[in-house]
Order: C-alpha cells, then structure tokens, then sequence
C-alpha cells in the first residue's frame, strides 16, 4: 500500500510553544482518516501540514511521495483538495457556483476571461450534480446558505480529481438537516473505491460518516490514539482526548457520546 501522507516526529513550534510534538502518523491511499480532539489540540495546524501550506519545525512531512522542503510545494499543492473557513473565505462573494468549481481546474479563486475546455465544463456539471448544487449553478456564492457554501467548497475541490482530500470541519456551523444531507454525500463519496484518500478534522463522534475507516485522536499537540475507527473509537480513548468521561454509542455505522453523569 502507498502512503499518501506521513509524518515522523513532527514537532511544530510557535512563541516557544510546541503546538505539535513528536505526532509520527502515515495515511495509505485506501483509508479514509477522522482527526478527532479538542479546541486547540492542533488538528488545524496538522492539516495546514498535510495540505503543504506550512513546514513543520522539526521531523519529516512526507506528501505524495514528497518530502516537504525538499519540493516546490505549488505543484504539490495543485495535487490536494482542501476545505477549509478560511479557503472559503477566499472566494469572492459575486462568483458563481458554476465558475467557482470551474475555476478549480486552472488554480484561480475568480473568473476572469478564461476560455474553459468543454471536458472541463462537463466534469463541472457533472460535480455539481453530484454534489446537489444543480440547482445552485448560476447562484453567487456570497448567496449561499453555509451548508450550500460547504457542499459548494467540497464540488471545487474535487474538479482537480485530487490525490488527497482534506476537509476542515466541513459540517460545522450546519443545521441538523443539512448536517446529515452532507454527511450522507461524504459518506458515499468515502466509500466510493475511486475517491481519493480522505482526512476530515471534527469536534464530535457524531459527524463521522460511515465509510470513514480510521480516527487519529489527539490532545495537545500529542497523539492520544490511533488506528481503525473500529478499535480505537472507544470510550477510554475519548476521556483521555477530551478529558472527561464519555458513554459511546454506535448505530448503523454512526456514534455518538454524551458526558456520564
Ligand atoms: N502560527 C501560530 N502561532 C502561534 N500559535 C499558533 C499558531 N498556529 C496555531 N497556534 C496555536 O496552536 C494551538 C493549536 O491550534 P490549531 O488551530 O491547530 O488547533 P485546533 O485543534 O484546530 O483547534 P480548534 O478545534 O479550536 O479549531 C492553538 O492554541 C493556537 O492558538
């Protein structure tokens, strides 16, 4: 199996303070990966690593096959989707969702006078189906309600056919119903052989979708557990992560904890 990302000895430092340290973690390019931990814990910090956004401050960051430092990171780059507030905060408010996916395949945040290939065009349409935003096409982005934002920032990402997906609390901010629509979507699409590797930051159990194969917990800047959902989404393993003890439930492939009393 090939690791699409891989980490050895990570330490991250700002202001003196290590926000990462000593995190060693490998994603093979089957596996769908939930970070799960605290405000705070360094999960955002991790994905800024994993989408070469930054360097670590010591250990090795291995992307794609490539070690960071060592690469020019803007080819890497074109290779990752990533998802994010602040990648959604980018977009100009007046882009379509139609030239908002569309633009994906030339690296650009607004249309300008572009010509687009009429393959390019197709795969848009295409995603936009795929992702329930047909509807939404000629609609301005800044119009959006924040599911159909999400959703619409996870179509972009997927039009360059990345070789990794990284999603930053996609489903935060949502209401119950557009919660679950997306997690539906996320939940297909992680199970689809085709897709690529995916890593997806949360606060809560019950925004796993099923089909995500592994969790990596993680509490300030440290790796509290790690493995298959399966085995390491455990009550022990969520007390040790957020600090206080948890009943965990699984139905259907989905799980949710609340506090013991
Ligand atoms: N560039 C930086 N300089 C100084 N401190 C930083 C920097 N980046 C992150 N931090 C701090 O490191 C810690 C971890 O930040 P990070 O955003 O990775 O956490 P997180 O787990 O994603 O948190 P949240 O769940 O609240 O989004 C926080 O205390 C944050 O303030």
């Amino acid at each position: 199996m090939v690791s699409v990302l891989s980490l050895n000895d990570v330490s991250y430092v700002r202001d003196h303070r290590a926000i990462l340290n000593g995190v060693s973690w490998s994603v093979e390019e089957d596996q769908r990966w939930v970070i799960l931990g605290p405000n705070g814990a360094g999960k955002s910090t991790m994905m800024k690593l994993a989408s070469a956004m930054d360097y670590p401050s010591s250990g090795t960051v291995q992307v794609l096959g490539e070690q960071l430092g060592k690469v020019d990171v803007f080819d890497l780059r074109t290779r990752i989707g990533f998802v994010s507030s602040a990648t959604a905060r980018r977009i100009p408010p007046t882009e379509t969702v139609r030239d908002l996916v569309l633009t994906a395949a030339y690296s650009v945040e607004g249309r300008w006078n572009e010509q687009y290939d009429a393959i390019d065009v197709r795969q848009a349409e295409r995603i936009l189906a795929e992702w329930d935003l047909g509807s939404f096409a000629d609609a301005k982005f800044g119009t959006l309600s924040d599911g159909e934002r999400k959703r619409a920032m996870i179509a972009r990402s997927v039009m360059t056919d990345p070789e990794l997906l990284l999603l930053d609390e996609p489903s935060s901010s949502l209401d119950l119903g557009a919660r679950e629509r997306l997690l539906r979507m996320l939940s297909g699409f992680a199970q689809s052989p085709s897709s690529p590797a995916m890593i997806m930051v949360t606060h809560h159990v019950e925004e796993i979708p099923p089909g995500f194969t592994h969790v990596l917990m993680i509490r300030d800047g440290g790796v509290v557990a790690s493995g298959t959902i399966a085995d390491t989404l455990t009550a022990e393993n969520l007390e040790a992560t957020f600090g206080l003890p948890f009943e965990l439930t699984e139905t259907n492939g989905r799980y949710a904890a609340v506090a013991r009393p």
